[in-house]
């Protein structure tokens, strides 16, 4: 068997190099001519596979993508052709909501709010959205959803986008990026509606890029609509927009989703949905070979409070202010040299691990420390 994949996917060989030849090569440049003789193609999200990547794919039968989002893949090519396909639904979900925990903490700190007396409203109500609701809510956070193909649950408060945008201090996107469907969500956020975010809110996008029309962002922030931007996807990546990074408060290079365990359950996802293709036994157990956090403990004194204890807990698992610090070396550098830098800082992304990899010693703090360290999803340990 013969496999091409993208060379991002960590543990590729660790993972498919007993069941296959595996070909690595880097996800933008993958072609037809790569794929002619593959049995199965592995990419990420920067590999459009469509009707011309596909078209001398003689031998493929598998098709899987170790990322969340699907807007990259053109899966009615791939029913048509008889192609199985597996991606990895809620496999850097936790990732993602603690991108955007950390985020809020650090804007916080540097605006003096306290977050359990902001209103959150979240656009998407799937694998990040309903996390990042529940454990807001587990904050003591007033949080409201819209998601208008989101069955209802008596414990959620739905709204429409409009209500979010007219009531809310924070709004956070985790939708994907759809294109004519009855929701479609490609610059669901345009003009009119960016105009009517109200004044000091903060907007937040780990979704995509295009869920928002980054002209019409850029054109808000100039006329001096006063909210807080928070970017981790960009429209055209990864060719970013420099006047729009000038101005967002917090921007990274489309990372929110990778903590090295949420990229390594994508990979074990999609090893899993190849083997049931090709009917192997699924024998490699990636949580073996996962590496061990190099933080794994912190203790806490009873004089912590809950919102030091949370901050610091938070920033010692990951310090979103690097990413931003790197990402604004992007200024110094000509637009080939960005579009090749954007990618380089993702290949390299620092191992960053999830809360839950981090013990927290709170024994004699008081009961509101270990609540929001629990809330927060770290291993809280009180005995
Ligand atoms: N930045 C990152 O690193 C990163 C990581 C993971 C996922 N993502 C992106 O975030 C998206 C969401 O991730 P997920 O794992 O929660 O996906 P998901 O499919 O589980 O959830 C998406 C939710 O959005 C809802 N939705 C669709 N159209 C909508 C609309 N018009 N308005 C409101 N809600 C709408 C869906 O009903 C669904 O409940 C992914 O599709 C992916 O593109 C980005
Ligand atoms: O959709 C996803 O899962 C995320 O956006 C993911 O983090 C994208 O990462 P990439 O595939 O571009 O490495």
């Amino acid at each position: 068997m013969k496999i091409v994949a993208d060379e991002n996917i960590p543990l590729l060989h660790e993972c498919f190099g007993s069941l296959a030849e595996v070909v690595a090569l880097q996800g933008r440049d993958i072609t037809a001519g790569d794929i002619i003789d593959a049995d199965a193609l592995l990419v990420r999200s920067v590999t459009k596979v469509n009707r011309a990547l596909l078209s001398q794919a003689s031998s493929l039968r598998f098709v899987g993508s170790c990322t969340a989002g699907v807007d990259h893949i053109d899966q009615q090519e791939l029913n048509g052709r008889g192609i199985s396909f597996s991606n990895a639904p809620g496999c850097n979900a936790r990732s993602v909501v603690e991108y955007v925990l950390c985020a809020l903490d650090i804007l916080a700190d540097r605006d003096g709010f306290e977050l359990e007396k902001r209103k959150v409203g979240i656009v998407g109500h799937g694998q990040v959205g309903s996390r990042l609701y529940q454990t807001l809510d587990g904050l003591g956070v007033e949080v409201m959803a819209c998601d208008p193909l989101c069955e209802r649950v008596p414990d959620v408060r739905f709204e429409s986008l409009e209500t979010l945008i007219q009531q809310c201090d924070v709004i956070a996107l985790h939708t994907p990026l759809t294109r004519n469907v009855e929701y479609p969500t490609h610059h669901l956020l345009d003009y009119d509606k960016l105009s009517q975010i109200k004044s000091g809110a903060i907007l937040i996008n780990a979704g995509r890029g295009p869920v928002i029309d980054n002209q019409a962002l850029l054109r808000v922030l100039e006329e001096g609509l006063d909210i807080s931007v928070v970017l981790d996807v960009w429209e055209h990546e990864p060719d970013v927009n420099l006047d729009l990074l000038a101005r967002v408060d917090i921007g990274t290079p489309h990372i929110a989703g990778y903590s090295l365990d949420g990229k390594i359950t994508g990979t074990e996802m999609v090893y899993k949905g190849l083997c049931q293709t090709f009917g192997l036994p699924a024998r490699v157990r990636l949580a073996a070979i996962t590496p061990m956090p190099a933080l794994n403990r912190i203790a806490f004194n009873d004089s912590a409070t809950a919102a030091q204890a949370a901050g610091m807990a938070m920033k010692s698992v990951y310090d979103l202010r690097r990413d931003d610090a790197l990402m604004r070396r992007l200024f110094r550098m000509d637009q080939e040299a960005r579009c090749i830098e954007f990618d380089r800082m993702r290949k390299h992304y620092c191992e960053r691990r999830e809360f839950s990899t981090l013990t927290v010693q709170a024994r004699k703090c008081e009961a509101g420390v270990q609540e929001r360290m629990k809330a927060l999803g770290f291993h809280l340990q009180v005995s």
